[in-house]
């Protein structure tokens, strides 16, 4: 620290080179210095700070310096060196050796001037002023001599500075070189925030991990356990399955037998029922193929009338008693007996069933592939259609819902002997001679008309029919119900249709046997023949008569044909009637044909069950040749 000689007075110099001879000069500088807030003490250090970064402040370098006077200044390393020199300037005027500025000219100097000399005084004047100039000119040189010395001083701090810059510039760069190193600190400092962070992030998803390893370790030694418990399971399924597959293959073996011996009996089944068949047929045709059972309906209010007699002996019998009453009184009423025998007789208290069982040996033929046509033939109101549908109930069930239950039980029967079967059901109607579809479910108005055609096979089908596939028996009831509602619709209160028409059923079965390559075709064809009144007897007349004369054409013409069949005549009239033409493959050598003869019991149907029973006795009488199954 340089210590300047600050003057008594503390008038200070601003520099050197503002050091004026010019009083006037000073009062500035003094105005300036009683405006520094900094204190100015005597003989006291001067601190100058002059950094322009208070960053570097923290390493700033004080550097002291001897300066003339005794004082010592401290210099801050880092301000600008025209601040340093104005600052040297200062300290040099604050504690350097300076005299006090020397009054002007003319002001009064030293101590000459207080004495007012006269005007005329010239050389005295002349000596005060060579006196005063003495005085300046020494002044002069010990200013001159300060000045030297400040100049030394000057160079002195001006070396100094510039060690002092150069060490600045040491320490700036020191400073750029550890500012680098801060901010590279700064990024390694980031980095390893970044890296705490992750670190922080790694650790909980590490407290996670342990978490989860805990648990799976839980559920290993729980499935370490449950496995050992599988593995005893399984060493005792292991010999439980050893055991069993030696039981296995005792028992394929025993299957093996098994199955040779199915083989075997299936053989034998086949074989039983080719025989059962042959056998069959052979009954048939020793009842002849045509046979007719006789039903007597009961009269409405129960039993029997008196003029019909079944005999209690034998149930094939029928006798029909007349007794004429003698109208002169001279000779005694005459009895006549009427004999009739039929292949079974029904008297009035047989039930459904009881008909049924005589005929289902009749329907199975069916299914052997026998062409097979009940016919129920009568007077109006004998009970045909009682006999053929029955009641809804099923203890009055008739014969066609009875031998569909029959035909589709025995078809799955067979189907375990490898019988397969397609069943196609029609119903048809003939009124007046025209043929009516009973199962047509289109408008009215566009019914269709149809034709009977004889196919080249000699079987016989009719155009536009609905012949529909059924496959059980509910469908077949149903295709009946649908029947009857179009048979009821086409009925009016004065045209009792249905008494007066013809209702066809009929089930074409095919069966195959693939695994014996057999296959077999029939037809069953159940008949619901017109009411058989006499012309006489309803005395018809227009539509009535019409009808009548169809229904008798028709049945008249049964029976030519059934005759000529029995006669073997070369001619049969099949085509004579609708009827007739439609059956013609149910009535020939190759079918079985049973006709019911419906009588009813009343004293006043007396002729027409005579009539119905004389026809029904010369269809009885007729042999139909041998029927052969249709088989390949
Ligand atoms: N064996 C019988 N047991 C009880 N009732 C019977 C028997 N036969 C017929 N009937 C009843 O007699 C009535 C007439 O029978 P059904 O309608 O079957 O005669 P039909 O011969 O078919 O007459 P149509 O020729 O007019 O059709 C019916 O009410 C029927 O239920």
């Amino acid at each position: 620290m340089s210590r300047l000689p600050v003057s008594s007075s503390k008038r200070v110099l601003t520099s050197s080179s503002s050091s004026s001879e010019n009083g006037q000069d000073f009062a500035p500088a003094q105005k300036k210095l009683r405006k520094d807030p900094e204190p100015v003490r005597p003989r006291a250090a001067a601190t100058i700070i002059g950094s322009k970064r208070p960053a570097v402040a923290a390493s700033r370098a004080l550097v002291s310096r001897p300066v003339r006077g005794g004082g010592a200044a401290t210099v801050a390393v880092g301000p600008s060196r025209g601040v340093l020199k104005q600052s040297i300037a200062s300290t040099a005027a604050k504690g350097g050796n300076i005299k006090q500025p020397v009054a002007p000219a003319g002001a009064k100097a030293g101590g000459g001037g207080a004495n007012k000399r006269h005007a005329w005084d010239l050389k005295g004047k002349v000596s005060d002023m060579e006196g005063k100039i003495r005085n300046y000119q020494t002044k002069y040189k010990s200013i001159n001599q300060e000045n030297e010395e400040l100049k030394g001083t000057m160079i002195q701090s001006q070396t100094r500075v510039n060690q002092m810059e150069k060490e600045l510039e040491m320490q700036r760069s020191q400073i750029s070189e550890y500012e680098d190193e801060l901010h590279a600190l700064a990024g390694v400092r980031n980095e390893l925030e970044k890296v705490s962070s992750e670190k922080n992030t790694l650790q909980k998803e590490l407290s996670n991990l342990e978490g989860k390893y805990k648990v799976m370790e839980t559920l290993r030694d729980s499935q370490e356990t449950e496995l050992q418990t599988l593995k005893m399971k399984l060493s005792v399924q292991e010999s439980t399955l050893a055991r069993l597959q030696g039981t296995l293959r005792d028992t394929e073996e025993e299957v093996r037998s098994l199955k040779e011996t199915v083989s075997q009996q299936k053989d034998d089944l086949h074989a039983g029922e080719m025989e059962r068949r042959r056998l069959h047929n052979t009954i048939q045709e020793l009842k002849g193929n045509i046979r007719v059972f006789c039903r007597v309906r009961p009269l409405v209010d129960g039993g029997l009338s008196k003029h019909i007699q079944l005999p209690a002996s034998d149930d094939k019998t029928i006798t029909l008693a007349k007794t004429e009453e003698s109208h002169t009184g001279k000779t005694a009423d005459t009895h006549k007996n009427y004999n009739f025998s039929f292949d079974r007789v029904f008297g009035p208290t047989a039930s459904q069933q009881e008909v049924f069982e005589e005929i289902s040996l009749l329907v199975q033929s069916a299914l052997d592939g026998y062409n097979v046509c009940c016919f129920a033939y009568g007077q109006t109101g004998s009970g045909k259609t009682y006999t053929m549908e029955g009641d809804e109930f099923d203890r009055t069930r008739g014969v066609i819902p009875r031998a569909v239950t029959q035909i589709f039980r025995a078809a799955e029967k067979l189907g375990a002997q490898g019988w397969e079967f397609n069943f196609t059901a029609s119903f048809v109607e003939i009124y007046n001679e025209t043929l009516r579809d009973l199962l047509y479910t289109g408008k009215a108005s566009k019914r269709p008309e149809h034709e009977i055609r004889k196919l080249s096979n000699s079987e016989v089908t009719i155009s536009n029919l609905t012949y529909e596939k059924v496959s059980n028996e509910d469908q077949v009831l149903g295709l009946i119900a649908l029947a009857n509602q179009n048979r009821s619709t086409a009925q009016t209160a004065q045209n009792d249709r249905s008494s007066r028409s013809h209702s066809v059923f009929q089930l074409d079965i095919e069966g195959v046997n693939a695994g014996r390559d057999v296959k077999c075709k029939s037809t069953l064809c159940l008949v619901d023949l017109a009411g058989s009144e006499r012309m006489l007897k309803s005395q018809s007349q227009g539509e009535r008569f019409k009808e009548m004369t169809a229904i008798n054409g028709s049945l008249s013409n049964l029976g030519i044909v059934i005759s000529a069949l029995a006669n073997k005549e070369s001619y049969v009239p099949y085509r004579n009637s609708k009827l007739t033409y439609l059956l013609q493959g149910c009535l020939g050598g190759n079918s079985k044909t049973l006709m019911f003869v419906n009588i009813a019991p009343e004293p006043d149907s007396f002729g027409e069950t005579l009539n119905s029973l004389r026809f029904a006795s010369k269809v009885n009488d007729c042999v139909i040749g041998t029927a052969s199954a249709n088989r390949k």
